[in-house]
């Protein structure tokens, strides 16, 4: 990390504490929210901050989300409505109520509302940038409610640039200062609208799905391109922008619809020989805009609620994961609920670093909005994060692959041009007889004209693609080696635009637009989004409001005008020379004196990453050459020295051939006939020796015109433009070849994959052909059999005999298995005939005794009724005589009855006897009664089982009966 805040640098030298115990906490329920008094809060998030900062230096430790809050200014329609601050920044570290002082919330950092957004990048965003860099994964996202600042947070405009953009030049930046590095960068935009994902930058792209791997999730099919430059990268997401959904609400006339996620995958290895076996650094940047949520005091209908229905629950769902994964105690984290928090699942895990900036507006008519959004953030700085670096050793990583492949190719190019040296051996053959020399020589020339064509067209074919190749892969252009990652420089420079990376940046603010606007503008008009005709009006919308802050300004006629959103080229507008010298430049942006210093920027392709900031010595760029230009120039030359060789090397060959036609000639009595060969060779070596010259030439102008190109730019706009465009183009069509060769790899997968399933399909086909010919010889040779022909084919006999023997081995197997089948059959059938025969004798025993036992009962129960009877008489007689007796007292009676029982039973001993003896039985008799009864009950009961049984078996004995039958049957047939 470069840039630090300073006072966060001060307060590193206080003790830290423990990001997990977060000290500056409101109870989020109560009216008196706050909490601690406010000084203590600050410290000691400020505190907090510092461990976060520290612990980011350690690569793998636990950090925590740095959680900052940005305020934006009272917007005109507030001023001019009277509104009044409910919310305001205190200090560098906390929020606090206007109208309770009590209720203060702490932060890593506050910012206010004249806080520019590059100081906010610099203490929210450059730390997960640089970390990105170096393979950290990191996430930074825009949280708030609509209108409160979110876009102007993330992408800004001309005059302020926004996040992505700062943090797109920051890590080409970073790229240049690390010499020691190579890197690979690509890019893709989507939006999440409605629930469904877009690409931004592929049209066609429209719903795709979200997918997992092992790397966690990402999006299916979603366009990913390989950027060369700040400027390539922002003229990508302007475009990406034109696609984004954006419709007004009575808050915000250019309300953003969708959440929109601008992703930049960064590949870094070692540079040189030292990268081969080397891990290399993987890390994704993501960089989001979320749609604002809304409240219910938008006033939407249709399409916009729809709309705003949609966000609001996705940032419900990002509330309550948020929430979850700070409780401690849920297991289940609902991350499925929605797709912004699918897609940010493993940022909000903890892998790799995350920002969260929470815009907010100190507006009192959004107080409980602001308040709500203060406590999301307050909550999402429990977020534990793990910052370790991505490594991977794998070859399939893109920088590796395109690093084989130029150093392979490299090789390639080294024996083609050995190859071409050794041409010149040629010039060895030699011979007596000149006439064989001749034809030799002929043919050796054409030989070697058409062989040197097919290899400088391979070598120019294969300088070409080392070349586009080369150009993917980003380095430093400088060249002290002062690897970044070892030792960390002193502040970082200022990020700083050049005219064409400005030019992709939105022109106006929307704060400008909304107050060019009348105000009634900001209300919706009648019916304005009640129906289907939303859509239209957005892109209307965005064609007045957004194509002004896209639109490039081209150089086609040298100027260029800015029209505002009512088309009108008027004063509202401003006029934009398009500069070719600094003076037009600072005409440009008279705002931005920084700005006029970079005027070789747009002279640099588009193609080729150099750094050309202002920060840069303007010498020093004067210096350079447009490398896409220096490239070819250099390969020009190349090309035209090494012509220049062989030519050289012929004209020796045709020499040492005139020298020795010259030998001969003068011991040789046909002077004249050699004398015309040598005029032949002389020609050739005049010819040769003319194109060596302009050859020579060719070259010299070549090296004199590179040199001149830097004096030409500038000077001359049309070549300058045109050379842009070229590079453009080459660039364009670099990439394209970049991707046509992944398809291309992917084709030729399928294409093998369609030949293994062809091969299998042969061979199945063969097989199948095989088995029909076995059988159609199998039915000839029966048939042949059957006619008894003696004309039998002995192969088809073989064959027949073989066919017949498997057959009858079926057979027999069938019959053993069925033979055993029935004797198990047999078994069981036994078993069941004794089962059966066995409860029958049960039923009938049960029936005998049954009808015993019933016997027995009725026999009690005359028994019983008799002793009944007995007993009854018995009393009656005893009444009797008790009341012919003299009658006695109550005393009388009572002294009766408290006389011994002894006496009783001697004054009437037969009586009680017999009247206990009576009872006694009567007792005895109801209880065997009732044991009898139950004997009964059960026994009805066993008979019942008994015969339920029996019939059961019955049934089993008839079915075993039937499949005994069928299967006789079946033996039989
Ligand atoms: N810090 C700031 N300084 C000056 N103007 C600002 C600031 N923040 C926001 N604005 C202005 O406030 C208006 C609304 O901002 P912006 O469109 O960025 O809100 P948003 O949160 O993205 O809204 P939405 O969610 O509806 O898309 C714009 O005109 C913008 O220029």
């Amino acid at each position: 990390m470069a840039t630090r805040p300073k006072s966060r640098q001060k307060k590193r030298s206080s003790p830290l504490v423990s990001s997990k115990s977060p000290s500056s906490s409101t109870t989020d329920s109560s009216s008196r929210k706050v909490l601690e008094a406010s000084m203590d809060g600050q410290s000691s998030n400020f505190e907090e901050a510092a461990s976060f900062e520290a612990a980011g230096e350690e690569a793998g430790t636990t950090e925590s989300v740095t959680v900052t809050v940005r305020f934006r200014p009272l917007s005109p329609r507030e001023i001019r409505q009277g509104e009044e601050i409910a919310w305001y920044a205190d200090g560098d570290t906390a929020v606090r109520s206007e109208y309770n002082p009590l209720v203060v919330y702490a932060y890593d950092r506050v910012f206010g509302p004249t806080t520019t957004t590059r100081h906010v990048y610099d203490i929210a965003a450059q730390h997960v940038i640089s970390g990105a860099m170096e393979g950290i994964n990191g996430t930074i996202f825009a949280y708030g409610v609509t209108s409160s600042g979110k876009t102007h947070t993330m992408h800004g405009d001309q005059r302020s640039p926004g996040i992505i953009p700062l943090a797109v030049k920051d890590a080409f930046s970073i790229i240049q200062e690390t010499p020691s590095r190579e890197f690979l960068l690509r890019v893709s935009y989507l939006e999440i609208y409605n629930e469904v994902v877009n690409d931004l930058l592929n049209p066609a792209g429209q719903n795709l799905r979200i997918r997992e791997d092992l790397q966690g999730t990402f999006v299916e099919g979603i366009k990913e391109e390989v950027v060369l430059s700040p400027a390539h990268a922002l003229s990508l997401i302007a475009a990406g922008e034109e696609h984004r959904h954006v419709g007004s609400n009575n808050f915000n006339l250019l309300s953003s619809r969708s959440h929109t996620i601008f992703t930049l995958t960064i590949e870094s290895s070692p540079c040189g020989e030292y990268c081969e076996g080397e891990a290399v650094n993987l890390s994704q940047l993501n960089l989001i805009d979320l749609a604002g949520s809304e409240s219910s005091r938008a006033e939407t209908t249709g399409v916009r609620r729809k709309e705003g229905s949609y966000i609001n629950k996705s940032l419900l769902t990002l509330g309550t994961v948020i929430a979850k994964l700070t409780d401690g105690k849920a297991t289940h984290i609902p991350y499925r609920d929605s797709k912004l928090t699918r897609l940010l699942q493993s940022s909000l895990s903890g892998q790799g670093r995350v920002s969260l900036i929470c815009t907010v507006t100190p507006s009192s008519s959004n107080s409980e909005e602001t308040h709500n959004t203060l406590k999301f953030a307050h909550r999402a700085k429990r977020i534990e994060i793990q910052a370790s670096q991505n490594k991977i050793i794998d070859e399939k990583s893109l920088i590796k692959k395109y690093q084989n492949e130029i150093r392979s190719l490299k090789e390639e190019l080294e024996l083609l041009k050995r190859g071409m040296v050794n041409v010149g051996s040629l010039k060895d053959i030699g011979g007596d007889d000149i006439v064989l020399l001749k034809q030799k020589l002929e043919d050796g020339h054409v030989k070697l004209q058409s062989r040197l064509e097919q290899e400088e067209e391979a070598k120019a074919a294969l300088l070409e693609r080392i070349q586009r190749l080369t150009k993917l892969i980003l380095v430093s252009s400088k060249t002290t080696q002062s690897p970044r990652f070892a030792q960390r420089p002193g502040p970082r420079r200022r990020h700083s635009f050049g005219e064409e990376e400005l030019a992709y940046l939105p022109y106006k603010r929307r704060d400008m637009v909304l107050e060019d606007q009348n105000c009634d503008i900001l209300v919706p008009m009648e019916g304005y989004g009640e129906n289907g005709d939303d859509g239209s009006k957005d892109k209307k919308n965005r064609k007045n409001g957004l194509l002004n802050w896209f639109k490039i300004r081209r150089r086609e006629s040298g100027v260029t005008t800015l029209t505002s959103s009512d088309g009108d080229k008027s004063s509202g507008t401003k006029s934009l020379t398009t500069p070719s010298t600094p003076q037009a430049e600072s005409v440009n942006f008279p705002t931005e004196s920084r700005l006029s210093n970079s005027v070789t920027a747009e002279s640099f392709p588009a193609g080729s990453f150099h750094e050309h900031d202002r920060e840069l010595p303007t010498d020093s760029l004067s210096l350079q050459e447009t490398p896409m230009a220096s490239m070819k120039t250099i390969d020009h030359v190349d090309l035209l020295r090494e012509q220049v060789k062989i030519l050289s090397g012929e004209v020796a060959l045709h020499s040492s051939v005139l020298k020795r036609l010259s030998d001969e000639a003068a011991n040789s009595p046909k002077k004249e006939q050699i004398q015309i060969e040598m005029r032949k060779v002389k020609d050739e070596i005049r010819m040769k020796n003319q194109q060596i010259t302009s050859l020579e030439k060719q070259m010299a102008d070549s090296i004199s015109a590179s040199q001149c190109t830097l004096d030409k730019l500038g000077l001359s706009p049309s070549y300058d433009e045109l050379l842009e465009q070229l590079n453009e183009k080459s660039f364009e069509l670099e990439v394209k070849t970049a991707d046509n060769r992944i398809i291309q790899d992917q084709l030729q997968q399928k294409i093998s994959e369609c030949e293994e399933l062809r091969d299998t399909v042969s061979s199945l086909k063969q097989q199948l052909v095989l088995a029909l010919d076995t059988k159609s010889s199998y039915i000839s040779a029966q048939h042949m059999n059957k006619e008894n022909s003696p004309s039998r084919d002995i192969t088809a006999e073989l064959l027949q005999q073989a066919y017949m023997e498997s057959e009858i081995e079926e057979l027999k197997q069938k019959v053993d298995k069925l033979s055993e089948s029935k004797s198990q059959l047999e078994v069981r059938n036994q078993k069941l005939a004794e089962e059966s025969a066995y409860a029958k004798g049960l039923a009938s025993a049960a029936g005998v005794e049954l009808k015993a036992l019933s016997e027995e009962v009725t026999k009690l129960m005359k028994d019983n009724e008799r002793l009944a009877a007995e007993l009854a008489s018995t009393r009656n007689s005893h009444q009797r005589r008790v009341s012919n007796a003299p009658k006695v007292t109550r005393r009388d009676g009572q002294n009766r009855r408290q006389e011994p029982a002894s006496a009783k039973r001697e004054a009437t001993p037969s009586y009680y006897e017999r009247e206990l003896m009576l009872e006694a039985a009567l007792k005895d008799k109801e209880q065997r009664e009732t044991e009898l009864q139950k004997k009964v009950e059960e026994s009805k009961q066993k008979e019942a089982f008994l015969e339920n049984e029996l019939a059961n078996m019955w049934v089993l004995v008839a079915k075993l009966k039937k499949s005994n039958g069928n299967e006789h049957d079946n033996s039989d047939s």
